[in-house]
């Protein structure tokens, strides 16, 4: 099994349609039994076919907010009616399988993780251009036309905070797939010195 050096879960994020899933799905390929997504929590009801531990925690309203109340969440959020979070615990227990957690989160996450001083690192992914973006967005044929506006709104947003100093350890252009997989590749295996 490959291994990384640097314990810490790696957070990723950047603009809806930019490549994100594709980039770090390959990781997985590449890498069977080295990396796992983070489990999150949420208060919504399991889909057909989802499992419990597997897919997502599902939780009450009430155990959410409980976990909330004691600190338990790296980040949280709420969409629609329902919550979702990522929890502390979840995330120890995955690292102490010896596997390296990737947490795919937007950018409200990113700042809360960033604000509660749980150790991570974080690579951003940036579109070669917001013309390119959209095209991908269109292209990937899951959307509609008023979530496509939506998201490049919000593409706006991400791309924005990308710029403040310091907030990524890295900051990969999605331009050729094979290209920016190498880069991702080489800075999530790099001694954590190198990648700070
Ligand atoms: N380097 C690339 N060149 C061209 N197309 C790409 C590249 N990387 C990804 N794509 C395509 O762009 C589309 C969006 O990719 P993907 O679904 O991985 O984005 P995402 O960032 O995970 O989006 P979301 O946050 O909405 O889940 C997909 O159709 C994917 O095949």
């Amino acid at each position: 099994m490959a291994s990384v050096r640097d314990p810490r879960p790696i957070v990723i994020s950047g603009p809806s349609g930019v490549g994100k899933g594709t980039l770090y799905k390959l990781l997985f390929q590449r890498y069977p039994d080295t990396f796992t997504l983070s489990v999150s929590h949420t208060t919504r009801g399991p889909r057909p076919g989802e499992l419990h531990g597997v897919d997502y925690h599902f939780v009450t309203k009430e155990a959410f907010l409980d976990l909330k109340a004691n600190d338990g969440f790296v980040e949280s959020a709420q969409f629609g009616d329902n919550l979702y979070g990522t929890s502390k615990a979840t995330i120890e227990e995955q690292t102490a399988k010896g596997q390296t957690v990737v947490l795919d989160i937007e950018v409200e996450g990113v700042k809360q993780i960033q604000a509660s001083g749980f150790p991570a690192r974080y690579v951003f992914i940036a579109p070669p251009s917001e013309e390119e973006l959209e095209r991908r967005l269109r292209g990937r044929g899951t959307e509609k036309e008023d979530s496509i506006q939506k998201r490049l709104k919000q593409a706006k947003v991400e791309l924005e905070y990308a710029r403040v100093p310091g907030v990524h350890d890295r900051v990969i252009v999605n331009k050729d797939l094979e290209a920016a997989f190498k880069e991702l590749e080489e800075w999530v295996f790099a001694e954590s010195a190198e990648s700070a």
